[in-house]
């Protein structure tokens, strides 16, 4: 028997998205704090569910100085985001900061997520490491498992960029019940066509939403990608910013057209377990 929900039990709900995109300031973390509450202001968020946010979004990739500008235990971020869900009425994908848990020597890049009351519901540190941007020598790999986590009733995953690089993880949050999966990213421009190609697999692969969150334009010593997107799950491009610029890419999540492309093509139930080497 499949242990994938079946579609009856997949939640009919509907979710409205705005995914940010904006350019993170180097290495100034109240500038940033300043760009994302005029972020919000701008956003026009009314009928707004889901507000998302890019990658390290309170230092960039400023790792040489990555310990004075890490949050500890989220905090300043978490209050400045908690405060911001309660005045806007949203839940809000976060992104990720620089993080501080217990030891100084660990800095983590963990992504969090608040709810419209301002309470965190889920927090992930980002597993994989990115050698081409040289985060093993400056932050430590998160060591929990993802898990999938709830927004007004859908079950959602998120990731962290790189980790757009390993199926295994999304299948993991697809298996475990997410419709929709959001990627928070600070992706280069140098590899901008995987960018585009693994968010579209992803969401394909495992029919579900995948909700993208870039930066742009040239930060420190490289250049980010920008194109964040909403991707449905048959594959469509629901909405996508362009390479430069602001923007707040808007969508609708529909937990019945998950069900609707899981009964037409219905690669859970066609799933063999038992013929894989590592599932
Ligand atoms: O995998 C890549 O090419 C980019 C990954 C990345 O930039 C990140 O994880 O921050």
């Amino acid at each position: 028997m499949s242990i994938f929900q079946t579609n009856k039990d997949i939640e009919v709900l509907m979710m409205n998205i705005k995914a940010l995109q904006y350019q993170v300031a180097f290495g100034d973390v109240e500038e940033n704090i300043t760009r994302v509450r005029e972020q919000f202001e701008r956003a026009e968020l009314k009928g707004t569910d889901v507000v998302v946010l890019p990658e390290m979004w309170t230092s960039g990739y400023d790792l040489e100085n990555i310990q004075k500008h890490a949050c500890q235990d989220l905090e300043p971020a978490k209050s400045v985001v908690s405060e911001l869900a309660q005045k806007y009425d949203v839940n809000i994908v976060a992104g990720s900061v620089a993080n501080i848990k217990d030891d100084p020597d660990e800095v983590y890049n963990t992504a969090f997520v608040v709810d419209r009351s301002g309470a965190l519901v889920y927090e992930y540190s980002k597993m994989h490491l990115v050698p081409m941007l040289n985060e093993p020598e400056y932050l430590t790999g998160g060591k929990d498992k993802v898990e999938t986590f709830t927004l007004d009733g859908n079950t959602c995953g998120l990731v962290i960029c790189y980790d757009l690089r390993f199926p295994e993880l999304f299948r993991d949050l697809a298996l475990k019940g997410a419709t929709s999966i959001f990627t928070v990213a600070e992706w280069p421009m140098a590899r901008k066509a995987h960018w585009e190609v693994l968010i579209k697999a992803r969401a394909i692969e495992n029919q579900c939403y995948l909700i993208a969150s870039n930066t742009y334009g040239e930060i420190g010593d490289q250049e980010f990608a920008g194109r964040s997107m909403i991707i449905d799950p048959f594959g469509k491009v629901v909405d996508e910013a362009a390479d430069h610029g602001d923007a707040a890419v808007t969508g609708q999540l529909d937990g019945n057209e998950v069900a609707r492309i899981r009964k037409e093509v219905p690669i859970f139930d066609s799933r063999k377990r038992e013929m894989y080497h590592f599932l």
